[in-house]
């Protein structure tokens, strides 16, 4: 059996906590019972030593597992990661849900995506990263008396998202830290405003909006201060096309979105004038967790 979640760009520009998608990069999880523990990684994190041990998966799974069993069992996990530690792509989320449904899954307990998404939300209170990857597609997310409530748009195949992901990692807990304490009237209008545009560009499919809806004034511009090469990305992913430029998460990765045809030309350019970064086109993705018998 192996779970599957994947990674997911949160805030989109202006909905800071709110708003995510999903995109075909994958962490899978296989287990089975054990006499002993053991942790296998295969791919990032592999050479991390502090992922070997008691990591965030294990105490997660742990904690589930006693909670649903009352048993006490090892396990041998084998971990396949596709989503980089630490880069605004949501690896924590991954980590948090497939460890929730690895958990159900271990103890034979059947359980739906809602039920995972609000257990997801004790360990990440912000709901932008956990419902896309838990749910798949485009999300627009709240948080209501320790509940998610959220509404997701199927996203279409041919659009592409042109990630390009910095060899530096930024810790989101810490990056949030540096964000300031409260914002103007003018600043709150204006992300109410775009972030609001952004969801309705999104289920109109008016992709040609995304350019002025997922402006940002809430928290791209202090952080991309840390790595102003992110000034670059941006106006080059524009320059050659993209629908829409954003920090991914709390960074340190760029995300694009657009048209398939114009992939192969954005991810070239952005190559070309970085290449010290990583650069990926990556589909889309609408299935959130899975899990594969
Ligand atoms: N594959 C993984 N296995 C175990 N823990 C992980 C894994 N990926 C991420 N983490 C945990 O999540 C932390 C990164 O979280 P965070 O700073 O929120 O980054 P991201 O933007 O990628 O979500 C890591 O320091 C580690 O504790
Ligand atoms: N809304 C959060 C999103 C963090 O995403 P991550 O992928 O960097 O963990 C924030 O902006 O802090």
């Amino acid at each position: 059996m192996i779970i599957s979640v994947p990674a997911t760009s949160a805030n989109l520009g202006p909905g800071f906590d709110t708003l995510g998608l999903s995109v075909d990069l994958r962490n899978r999880v296989e287990f089975k019972p054990s006499r002993f523990f053991s942790v296998s990684i295969k791919g990032e994190g592999e050479s991390n030593p502090r992922l070997k041990g008691n990591n965030m998966f294990v105490s997660i799974f742990n904690e589930h597992y006693q909670r649903l069993t009352h048993k006490k069992q090892n396990f041998k996990f084998q971990f396949y990661n596709s989503i980089p530690l630490s880069r605004g792509l949501g690896s924590s989320s991954a980590v948090i849900v497939s460890a929730i449904a690895t958990a159900h899954e271990a103890a034979g307990v059947r359980v739906s995506k809602r039920r995972i998404l609000n257990h997801a939300l004790v360990y990440e209170s912000h709901p932008d990263n956990i419902t896309p990857a838990v749910m798949g597609g485009f999300n627009v997310a709240t948080v209501e008396k320790n509940k998610v409530f959220s509404q997701k748009k199927h996203l279409p195949d041919y659009l592409r998202a042109v990630v390009v992901i910095p060899d530096k990692p930024i810790s989101t807990a810490k990056s949030r830290t540096t964000l300031p304490k409260s914002y103007s009237k003018e600043n709150a209008v204006f992300n109410v405003s775009h972030a609001a545009l952004t969801v309705a560009a999104f289920f109109n499919e008016d992709w040609e909006m995304l350019k002025i809806a997922t402006q940002d004034r809430f928290h791209q511009k202090a952080r991309m201060k840390m790595m102003p090469e992110l000034f670059t990305i941006q106006k080059t992913a524009y320059e050659q096309g993209a629908l829409m430029s954003t920090l991914s998460g709390s960074g340190s990765t760029f995300f694009s979105l657009c048209y398939d045809e114009d992939a192969a030309g954005l991810a070239a350019r952005l190559e070309q004038r970085f290449p010290q970064f990583a650069v990926k086109i990556l589909n889309l993705d609408n299935h959130g967790l899975t899990v594969e018998r």
